[in-house]
């Protein structure tokens, strides 16, 4: 490791002893950090490693209790995000700060202009993006609201309008957790434009092969304390995951041959359509059998949420059956999501945020959501808080949620161990059938290794999973027969030793590879 270059770089950002406690969670523990100008600066870490907090002091979201920043080598006090904005830097959150039902053009105006101004704003906004975005290859639709662009636009969105409002330091938290492989590339290549334009990019990112991939220098954290910055053409992924969890970590799956036995659930002819008449799942039938892993690949968007809302209940099946634990679902036997979980099936959703967990109840309460009738949780009339508290606090310990405190709400607790709390509720009830959602998205290098571990447990404990994910690594390490969805169906299944990313990737875009189309002939004479 080598220490951090004193010669005259010019430096972006300099933080000098920055200290950040969250009442007993000392969550920034005297951190000194350099970021040369016009170099792209990756931020690592386990989850609540203090990554996030302290770029939001840097963003002027919290302030420090102790330290200094420096920018363009000035100290400056940075009171709040107007400060940083006009101190030349930008964010671009986890989860957008964008108005849905606002177009492009409007999102960025917003805040910056108003009133008998906004027309001539409008006009002159326009053809500002218009130049950025041909600078920076950041094209967007100026004009359709944002609900209706897909995630990685929204995002070439928020880059837009912090480079709108004059940001050279861009700080990015997680960028690519939920971009496909084509969009995550496509915003590497804007970040290289930044830099070569001379702008400071700083990313965090749970992605070893992202940093190596575009990082001139990474720092590392660890439990509050900055713990070694390397530059990256001297390290590799294997030493950055040992810096960041203080141990080894295995970067790859270590299982075995899977032992399949009757199957749990089977998916029949499945068909739904969304309010709007767009056909989202279109004749889908699949099965999973008891000690298996099934992996559904595909971009996001082609109708594996759908799918898992069918399976665990939230949506009602209009089309189709689906058979689990005895029983058959269709039409005119629906289940709602506690008579599914009562019947031996687990969801782990896509979006913690929207599904998993709600923000404002303490640890606890969000670890019996959906199991709050429970024996356990009862006693007599009242809910056993005691017993809550203890049986969260017990979990918290085995799964490593960090803090340990059941009374900490959910809103306060970082992302990856929010992930971890809904992981470790759902897996505790060993259900038969575990439907899993993007399980790692946010989740450090060293919580994926136990997640992923914990998965196979289940697997060779004799249950069904049924794996979606749009990380194709994880698919390709988890899964014992892969599927790969398009447009709602599903448009083939690949053999896991014939599997690649240029076979998956191709199937993704509904192009079928001949060695798999000779494969499935093969299944079909
Ligand atoms: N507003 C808050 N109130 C209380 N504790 C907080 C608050 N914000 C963060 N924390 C705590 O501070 C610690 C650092 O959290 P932070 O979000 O900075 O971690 P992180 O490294 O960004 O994690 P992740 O990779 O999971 O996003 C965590 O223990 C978290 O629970």
């Amino acid at each position: 490791m080598t220490a951090q270059t004193d010669v005259a770089v010019q430096m972006a950002i300099e933080l000098r002893g920055i200290d950040k406690r969250f009442g007993a969670v000392h969550a920034n523990k005297n951190i000194d950090l350099k970021v040369e100008k016009g170099t792209i600066h990756g931020i690592v870490g386990e989850n609540g490693a203090g990554k996030s907090t302290l770029m939001s002091i840097i963003y002027g979201f919290y302030e420090a209790d102790k330290g200094e920043i420096l920018i363009d080598e000035k100290v400056t006090k940075i009171s709040d995000s107007k400060v940083a904005i006009a101190s030349g830097i930008g964010m671009v959150h986890q989860h957008f700060m964008l108005i849905q039902n606002f177009t492009a053009l409007e999102n960025v105006i917003l805040g910056a202009e108003s009133g008998m101004m906004l027309n001539v704003s409008m006009e002159k906004a326009r053809k500002e993006l218009t130049r950025l975005a041909s600078e920076y290859g950041l094209d967007v639709p100026l004009d359709v609201p944002v609900e209706q662009l897909s995630v990685g636009m929204q995002q070439r969105i928020e880059i837009l309008k912090a480079l709108y409002r004059g940001a050279r330091i861009l700080i990015l938290d997680e960028p690519t957790g939920v971009l496909t492989p084509q969009e995550a590339e496509h915003l590497f290549k804007v970040l290289a434009a930044l830099k070569e334009q001379g702008n400071t990019v700083i990313i965090i990112t749970h992605k070893l092969q992202e940093i190596m991939a575009v990082t001139d220098n990474v720092s590392i954290m660890r439990r509050g304390e900055m713990v070694g910055h390397v530059k990256t053409a001297e390290t590799n992924r294997e030493q950055l995951a040992e810096l960041m969890v203080g141990r080894k970590v295995l970067l790859r799956v270590n299982k075995t041959e899977a032992k399949p036995a009757g199957t749990l659930l089977k998916v029949n002819n499945l068909s739904w359509t969304d309010s709007a008449g767009v056909l989202r799942l279109d004749n889908v039938n699949f099965n999973v059998r008891a000690g298996e892993i099934v992996g559904i690949a595909g971009v996001s968007g082609n109708g594996q949420s759908e799918l898992l809302e069918l399976l665990s209940g939230i949506k009602n099946i209009q089309h189709g059956s689906i058979e689990v634990s005895g029983k058959t679902l269709d039409e005119n036997h629906q289940l709602t999501p506690s008579e599914v979980r009562d019947i031996g099936v687990a969801h782990i959703p896509e979006d913690r945020h929207k599904m998993g967990l709600v923000n404002s109840f303490a640890a606890d309460e969000a670890f019996i959501l959906g199991y709050h009738r429970n024996d356990v949780y009862n006693a007599k009339l009242l809910m056993d808080q005691a017993a809550i508290k203890n049986d969260c606090a017990e979990k918290m310990e085995k799964w490593d949620v960090r803090p340990q405190d059941p009374k900490l709400k959910t809103a306060n607790f970082s992302g990856g161990n929010q992930q971890k709390l809904v992981i470790a509720r759902e897996m505790e009830q060993s259900p038969d059938v575990l439907l899993v959602g993007q399980p790692t998205r946010g989740v450090d290098i060293g919580a994926i290794e136990s997640i992923h571990n914990r998965i196979i447990e289940m697997r060779d404990a004799g249950k069904a999973v049924l794996l979606v994910s749009v990380e194709l690594e994880e698919i390709m390490s988890l899964a014992d027969r892969i599927l790969v969805m398009f447009d709602g169906k599903i448009v083939g299944e690949v053999p896991t030793d014939v599997a690649n990313e240029q076979i998956l990737g191709l199937m993704m875009a509904n192009i079928v590879p001949d060695e798999v189309k000779a494969l499935q002939k093969e299944a079909h004479s």
